[in-house]
């Protein structure tokens, strides 16, 4: 909580003018009452009109300096609010852009959008309440007792025994709902997972037409959380019969006390109206405080659900290990594993265990294996996406743990697995990898990735609005693009994890002879199932249930290697009757 607080740094003297504020206002509320009683004691007891008329605008005056506080007080509250809520968010995505790939994975991505949006929400609307109300409804509730203590002593006594005992009823009705308030909110987080679920596989649902089992999972938890809420309601609703029977009762013997006073010439009748007065605001205020205590316990809550993903070291890669000393290596040797192994944070087993290979500058090296079999772990290695958790890994000459994150990402380009663009033009997807890249540049690496038919036909070129998540282009498309992002920025490590799974078998060859045949060679990781995409490679790693189960070329291997064997016979059976025969 301490640590958000910081972020109303900036706002120290809205904080300090809206409950200022506020209380200016609360001031000028607990004066009409006293106006009411002037206007019933003295104008309309003496048929006095010009009095009442008189009396009459210095209200609509209090009435109009009152709004003017009270709108100057939500001006100040609104904006340190937003000013609060557009810090955190704004520390809340940096924070969780330099997290490494182990924590995201571990907070996971549904959470981190609820505390980016609903949560800092909550807080923000928190902030507000707080501002504009923990000064002014105590003032109001202990003010309009101490007017009523000016009015009349015994009257006022009354309010004496009426404040605690409302206090009990609308505070004792919140400290059972409090706790309901909890379960309401981790059912509501329930059903936005659900939602978000729902609509980012919207089409998969529609494709296996699990349409109607989707809607009743889906009503059920949405009736979980009106049940609740209802529960919540109902206790929250006794607050009102409630509190309007003491309140009238209250009034009732008020009236009859002001009444006796009256009669023995202690008090006038306009003044028994104001005590009337002063116990409605008393009541408002009572309530206002408790919906005050609910929305900041809410509040309070989402801060620290916040504070918990800010308190995740920060740091793209935990260096597990000490930077060890430089081992020989030849010089044209760019990537080196030397015995490496992969446990993933939480998994019990190793998903890598002892690869050893090295790859020359400007050789391509082909990953092939089953499924689950350790691919994608081993290349995300490379950019140091996880730390690997035995062995060393040496790129261009030095150990991964003595690059910073930036200097490796300048370094590699990777195209991942699944293909991901972003709402912006094309041009700008493309420029991610390089922020000034010329129309050469782009052209170049679009020819290459062969995806500048794809851009040609596009109306606007370069300049063609890309969707959300990419969905006018086609799988493949999407794939050429961001093959054709990875290349703007000239690695010297490129790696395609599958990520020519949807190009037509004439394509794929065409982007292999392409990166092959470009200026400055990098070093090409293809990620693959298919044996057409890697049998060219210069060496192939054929990995078998997180271990290496061959390396060689494609001959080599179809001599010496089971596994390669077998997947690749799977594919080209005919080849197989050939070798027979
Ligand atoms: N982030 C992660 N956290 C924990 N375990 C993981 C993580 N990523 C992968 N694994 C596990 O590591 C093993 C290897 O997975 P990996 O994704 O590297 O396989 P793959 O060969 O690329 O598979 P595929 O061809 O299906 O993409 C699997 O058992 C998987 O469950």
């Amino acid at each position: 909580m301490k640590q958000l607080l910081a972020y109303l740094k900036n706002y120290k003297k809205e904080c300090v003018f809206a409950p200022l504020f506020k209380m200016l206002e609360a001031i000028f509320e607990l004066l009409v009452p006293l106006v009411m009683a002037a206007v019933i004691d003295k104008g309309i007891a003496n048929h006095d009109i010009p009095y009442i008329v008189k009396m009459c605008l210095v209200m609509v005056f209090l009435g109009i300096i009152g709004l003017i506080s009270s709108v100057t007080a939500q001006y100040f509250a609104a904006k340190a609010a937003t000013g609060f809520g557009t810090g955190v968010r704004h520390a809340l995505f940096s924070h969780i852009q330099r997290l490494s790939f182990t924590n995201l994975d571990k907070a996971g991505t549904a959470t981190l959008i609820t505390r980016m949006t609903s949560d800092v929400n909550q807080a923000q609307n928190g902030v507000n309440m707080v501002l504009r109300l923990f000064l002014r409804s105590p003032f109001i509730v202990f003010g309009a007792m101490i007017m009523a203590f000016t009015i009349d002593v015994r009257s006022a006594m009354v309010f004496v025994i009426t404040i605690p005992l409302l206090s009990i009823v609308v505070f004792g009705v919140m400290y059972v709902s409090i706790p309901l308030y909890k379960k309401v909110q981790n059912r509501l987080d329930s059903v936005t997972l659900s939602t978000r679920e729902n609509l980012t596989g919207v089409r998969v649902i529609r494709a296996f037409h699990l349409e109607e089992e989707e809607k009743e999972k889906y009503q059920e938890k949405n009736q979980e959380l009106t049940k609740m809420q209802m529960f919540v309601g109902k206790i929250s609703g006794l607050m009102n019969p409630v509190t309007y029977v003491i309140i009238n009762g209250a009034t009732a013997y008020l009236i009859y006390v002001g009444a006796l006073q009256v009669d023995t010439g202690v008090i006038t009748q306009g003044e028994v109206v104001a005590l009337v007065n002063y116990m409605s605001q008393i009541l408002v205020e009572l309530i206002k405080l408790a919906n005050l205590i609910v929305t900041v316990t809410k509040a309070i809550a989402c801060c620290n659900r916040i504070e918990s993903i800010l308190e995740i070291p920060e740091g793209e890669r935990e260096l597990k290990r000490e930077v060890r000393e430089e081992l020989p290596q030849e010089a044209d040797e760019m990537v080196v594993f030397s015995h490496v192994g992969l446990t993933y944070e939480n998994a019990g087993a190793e998903s890598l265990t002892d690869i050893t290979f090295s790859a020359k500058k400007g050789e391509t090296i082909g990953i092939i294996g089953g499924t689950g079999s350790g691919k994608t772990s081993l290349v995300h290695l490379i950019p140091g996406f996880y730390p690997h958790t035995a062995g060393s890994i040496r790129i261009d000459g030095k150990q991964i743990e003595s690059y910073s994150s930036e200097e490796l990402r300048d370094m590699v380009g990777i195209v991942m697995q699944k293909a991901v663009l972003f709402a912006g033009s094309i041009r700008k997807n493309l420029c991610w990898g390089k922020t000034d890249a010329t129309e050469e540049e782009l052209t170049e690496a679009l020819r290459i990735a062969q995806a500048y038919e794809v851009v040609e036909k596009k109306e606007g070129k370069l300049e063609a609005e890309v969707a959300q998540g990419g969905k006018n282009f086609s799988g493949g498309q999407k794939q050429r693009l961001t093959i054709a992002r990875a290349l703007v920025k000239k690695p010297k490590i490129l790696i395609l994890d599958d990520s020519a799974s949807a190009l037509d078998y004439a394509t794929d060859a065409a982007l292999r002879r392409a990166i092959a045949g470009m200026k400055e060679q990098p070093t090409v990781f293809i990620v693959s199932q298919r044996a057409s995409s890697i049998q060219y490679a210069d060496k192939i790693l054929v990995l078998d249930d997180g271990e290496l189960a061959g390396i060689g070329t494609h001959k080599e291997l179809l001599q010496t290697c089971g596994v390669y064997q077998e997947i690749y016979y799977s594919q080209f059976p005919e080849k197989k009757q050939k070798g027979a025969e």
